[in-house]
């Protein structure tokens, strides 16, 4: 579902991601744990081809960033950090603008909006403002968005940022199910070590480079200490 080979970026004499590679096979959900500055943004910047590498390749459902780059994006979703509805359109008119981008025939998009929205819980209310809803709510409409489209490869970044713990549960529950069920693949990025605990596969990221990466158990092992938690501190603190 995506592969990464070498991939490397430099921020002038910082190296922010140093010869990164991994794999993330189909219906798995894979947390990225890594501390700040550990390099999971800018991972999730070079493959959603925000920015461009300095080595290396990326590639998404079987295509090539590179060279076939539409392919490559129409295999994903993602949700960034930074929220980016439109807080003075409707749920309805922000997801139908994503819908758009994505070339969905306008019934179908409509169809989806509402189940993926009954799904999820979401205000039964589609026509109202973004700004009137809570933070919960407002990266549940996220992912409807960034799922609209069908991708076998969902990217979250820090998604549960400024969420209660129930939001944050459920938002993580719901992922959970789409693994399960739709076989979709998830890389969760965090600096949680408590999101990482009903992963299939934890990947420690650190100074940009793989520290760890397999179970909750093979990961809690390589990193020497007791507990996942433990290990990640005294590994990724210096
Ligand atoms: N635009 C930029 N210019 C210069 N340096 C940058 C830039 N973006 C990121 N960096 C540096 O690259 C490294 C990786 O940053 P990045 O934001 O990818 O980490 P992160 O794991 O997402 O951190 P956080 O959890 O704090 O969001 C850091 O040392 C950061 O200071």
């Amino acid at each position: 579902m995506l592969s990464i080979r070498g991939l490397t970026k430099r921020y002038g004499e910082r190296t922010a991601l140093d010869a990164l590679s991994l794999e993330i096979g189909a219906g798995s959900f894979c947390v990225l744990l890594g501390p700040n500055g550990a390099g999971k943004s800018t991972l999730f910047q070079l493959v959603t081809g925000l920015f461009a590498a300095d080595a290396g390749e990326i590639i998404v459902g079987g295509h090539s960033l590179k060279r076939e780059p539409s392919a490559a994006l129409r295999s994903l979703g993602v949700v960034f950090q930074q929220a980016s509805l439109d807080l003075d359109l409707s749920i309805r008119r922000n997801l139908l603008f994503q819908a758009d981008l994505q070339g969905l025939p306008r019934a179908l998009a409509e169809q989806r909006i509402r189940d993926d929205c009954a799904r999820l819980s979401i205000d039964a209310d589609l026509g109202r403002k973004v700004r009137e809803l809570s933070g919960g709510n407002r990266r549940k409409i996220e992912l409807v968005r960034a799922s609209l489209h069908r991708p076998p490869l969902l990217l979250m970044d820090e998604a549960t940022v400024g969420l209660d713990p129930k939001s944050r549960r459920d938002l993580l529950g719901t992922l959970q199910a789409d693994v399960r069920e739709l076989g979709v693949s998830v890389l969760w990025a965090t600096h949680w070590v408590e999101e990482a605990e009903q992963a299939d596969r934890v990947l420690v990221l650190h100074k940009g480079k793989l520290l760890a990466d397999g179970t909750r158990e093979e990961v809690t092992s390589a990193l020497g200490e007791p507990t996942l938690e433990a290990g990640f501190i005294s590994k990724t603190s210096h």
